[in-house]
């Protein structure tokens, strides 16, 4: 088999966006099948991948998964395995985390765990979400593949390589995603009096967007509502006809999601009020809470303290968001972060986690894994 190194450059290569990681399966089934025992069995979701390692003895079915999609970010790293689909990155690790599930497959087939491990190349995490659909499936037509335990992990560019951080509970924020499309009465630039201008409209909705945080949740919850992308107007002397505000919300409770979304739906009715003209909301796909089992975040934080090369965090909670987290509303399990050492954030263009992180989770994970064999 290719070097786990090797194997995560040329995952590197090929970033795919949910749903289309047609290359990124075909090249994870090529390295899985190698690694294939007659304790092992491979099954295909959609284009997600699950790998049952039959244990020797088995008393449980611990889970481990790991996201497979890339971002439509444009590399910007200059590195020689730069991604080769322009336009598109993996900038959130899930390249690493491809690598260290792979790790983890080769592992239990060079030595059979007692336990049976179930492996999850999910697809879509970024968006419109795999793990609802994929879970749904499972426990509709293959019970045989539900976990009674399960975990992942998320490469944390700030923390070193090594540290292990997790909490017991929410460790990361329910989202929605929000799409905004307006529509006015395009013209001339100079007969703007003949016109409802969107570009306007647009502009000033997405100021009184941003008060919805600083004025109506209270000080002391947190939420976030960003809004990434703006698009209105064809060239420079014409006054546009649409715009369109795509965004995502944040939240510590699904009261502050339904809190947020009446706000923006108030403030998008006084838009159309101001401005003319017809405002229409979407909330994309959405995603539960990661909402850590006490007791798995905390054996998860104690094997850490004890295991070489690594160091436990208790952290605080994060907004950012994981479907992963519908897998934790349904089993017992945990998410944390592993430091990857790298002074750009997830989803920036020149994000380089350090491959180091590679090998030391391969590792822990392993022996964290193979440690369960009673559930607590
Ligand atoms: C770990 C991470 O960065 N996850 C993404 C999940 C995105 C969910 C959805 N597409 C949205 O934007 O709301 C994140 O942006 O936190």
């Amino acid at each position: 088999m290719k070097s786990l190194l090797e194997i995560r450059r040329e995952l590197h290569k090929i970033p795919e966006v949910g749903f289309k990681e047609e290359k990124t399966q075909k090249y994870l089934l090529t390295i899985i099948e190698k690694l294939w025992k007659p304790y092992i069995q491979i099954d295909v979701w959609r284009t997600g991948i699950i790998v049952t390692i039959n244990g020797s003895n088995p008393q449980l079915k611990i889970g481990w998964r790991t996201d497979i999609d890339g971002l439509p970010v444009s590399e910007n790293t200059g590195l020689a395995y730069s991604s080769e689909h322009q336009g598109f990155m993996h900038a959130c690790g899930h390249d690493f985390h491809m690598t260290i599930a792979l790790g983890l497959v080769q592992a239990f087939s060079e030595n059979q765990p007692e336990n049976t491990v179930i492996i999850y190349f999910q697809p879509a995490e970024e968006g419109p979400g795999g793990a609802k659909p994929m879970l749904e499936w499972l426990q509709r037509e293959r019970l045989d593949l539900v976990p009674d335990t399960i975990f992942a992990l998320h490469i944390a560019p700030e923390y070193p390589v090594g540290t292990i951080a997790t909490r017991p509970g929410m460790l990361f924020a329910n989202t929605s995603e929000l799409f905004i499309d307006l529509k006015g009465v395009g013209g001339h630039a100079a007969y703007p009096h003949n016109t409802r201008d969107m570009t306007v409209a647009a502009a000033n909705l997405m100021i009184q967007l941003q008060t919805i945080v600083s004025r109506n949740i209270n000080p002391l919850d947190s939420a976030v509502v960003t809004i990434g992308k703006m698009t209105s107007g064809t060239v420079q002397n014409i006054i546009a006809e649409d715009a369109r505000l795509e965004g995502t919300i944040r939240t510590m409770s699904a009261e502050s999601m339904k809190l947020i979304k009446k706000r923006i739906e108030a403030l998008c009715r006084a838009t159309e009020i101001a401005y003319e003209c017809k405002v229409s909301i979407d909330y994309g796909s959405s995603y539960y809470q990661v909402e850590n089992d006490e007791h798995c975040a905390y054996d998860l934080l104690r094997f850490a303290e004890q295991f070489p090369g690594v160091v436990a965090y208790e952290c605080p909670p994060a907004m950012t968001g994981e479907d992963f987290g519908f897998f934790l509303k349904d089993l017992p399990g945990a998410m944390f972060w592993t430091g990857a050492n790298t002074p750009y954030g997830l989803h920036h263009s020149a994000i380089q986690p350090d491959e180091e992180l590679v090998n030391v989770n391969i590792q822990f994970v392993e022996q964290f894994l193979r440690s369960f064999t009673v559930y607590k």
